[in-house]
């Protein structure tokens, strides 16, 4: 990534921020998973991952008139599980793709890449009837829609807010100043032990909640929830954005301070419920851990090694939204990296 910059600070070329974060998300899940990158900046809408995820991420969050009136159902009226369908089976078709590549290097008696892939394939052939090769494609189809578009869509909200608080990049950049070791790397380690830039992440989560009506769930029982009495079976929706905002537990909702995150243990672990990100409960995100780290080093490594130029003032920033899944900026963050002084 670093090198990339590099290069367009040498070219001066803009760069889009999220669709590099993504890119970086993406390869930092492969590699866990697969051992390997799957895609670079320059590769035209990221290798296709960008798009099949997008679409995910848009049908998912529509309301599906469906829903209400089943009948509609076969229709498809709203051409959502259409869509839907077509970027699953891309997804399908690519993950389908790595594991019998996988499979063939296994049959070559070539040294095992012990990553995720091979531990995954290893406890399939033990336990053929409980878990096959279609739970492993599901399951890293999840795992790149759920760690992808989330991580990458919060690192340039963060990258918006401080390019917008001149004061606040420069706090950032002072701090992990005093993590750069002496070959001058950020120290990953280290990272997660910087108050302010956890601030900066955790404002920007509450202020943009990546997922803001969470994953739907579904009650498996009837549930009592104070006076009310949810029957089974009924969808779920959380409004955690709302929570996030809700002037009763948060001093100017609206406003970007992560100074409100100092000095307390409001955290999104799912305790304090007027913030919660991840969510709460047996369901919350698992990848919280890994979240917090890419979204951290990503920050943190453009902060500390560029500045940047917009290509507007300041004032003519667009903060709007699109709703969906997730809730992408509306017009991407785009800025070239300059050297800093
Ligand atoms: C900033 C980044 C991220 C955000 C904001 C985020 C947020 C969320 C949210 C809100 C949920 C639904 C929780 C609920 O409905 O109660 C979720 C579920 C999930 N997340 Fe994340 N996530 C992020 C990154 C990741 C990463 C990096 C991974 C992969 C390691 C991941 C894997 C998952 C999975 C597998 C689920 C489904 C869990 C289940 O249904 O049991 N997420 N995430």
């Amino acid at each position: 990534m670093l090198d990339f910059l590099r290069e367009c600070m040498r070219k001066h070329e803009p760069v889009d921020i999220g669709k590099l974060a993504f890119a970086v998300a993406l390869n930092q899940m492969s590699n866990t998973c697969l051992s390997q990158n799957v895609t670079s900046y320059e590769s035209d809408d990221i290798g296709g991952f960008k798009t099949a995820v997008k679409t995910l991420m848009e049908v998912d969050g529509k309301f599906n008139i469906a829903d209400i009136f089943p009948v509609l159902k076969p229709l498809d009226p709203q051409n959502i599980r259409r869509q839907a369908k077509a970027a699953y089976d891309w997804f399908d078709k690519v993950t389908e793709g790595f594991i019998s590549e996988r499979l063939k290097h296994r049959e070559s008696k070539l040294p095992r890449f012990g990553d995720m892939l091979d531990s995954l394939l290893d406890y399939s052939l033990d336990n053929e009837a409980d878990f096959s090769l279609v739970h492993i494609k599901t399951l890293l189809v999840d795992l790149f829609l759920a760690g992808t578009e989330t991580s990458s869509n919060t690192t340039e909200w963060a990258m918006t807010e401080l390019l917008l608080n001149p004061d606040m990049f420069s706090k950032v950049r002072e701090e992990v100043s005093a993590i750069v070791g002496e070959d001058g790397k950020i120290q990953e380690a280290k990272i997660l032990d910087l108050p302010y830039l956890n601030a900066v992440i955790k404002e920007t989560m509450r202020l943009h909640l990546s997922v803001p009506l969470l994953v739907p769930h579904k009650t498996e029982t009837e549930v009592k929830l104070g006076d009310y009495v949810v029957p089974k079976n009924t969808q779920i929706l959380v409004n955690a954005w709302a929570m996030a905002r809700d002037p009763s537990y948060w001093e100017d909702p609206v406003m970007f301070k992560p100074e409100r995150f100092l000095g307390n243990e409001i955290d999104y672990k799912g305790q304090h419920f007027e913030f919660i990100p991840f969510g709460s409960g047996r369901r919350m995100c698992p990848g919280i851990p890994l979240a917090h780290r890419v979204v951290s080093l990503m920050v943190a490594s453009f902060v500390y090694h560029f500045e940047w130029k917009l290509p507007h003032a300041r004032e003519d920033m667009d903060m709007n939204d699109i709703f969906g899944l997730t809730l992408l900026r509306a017009t991407p963050l785009v800025a070239t990296p300059l050297p800093v002084a």
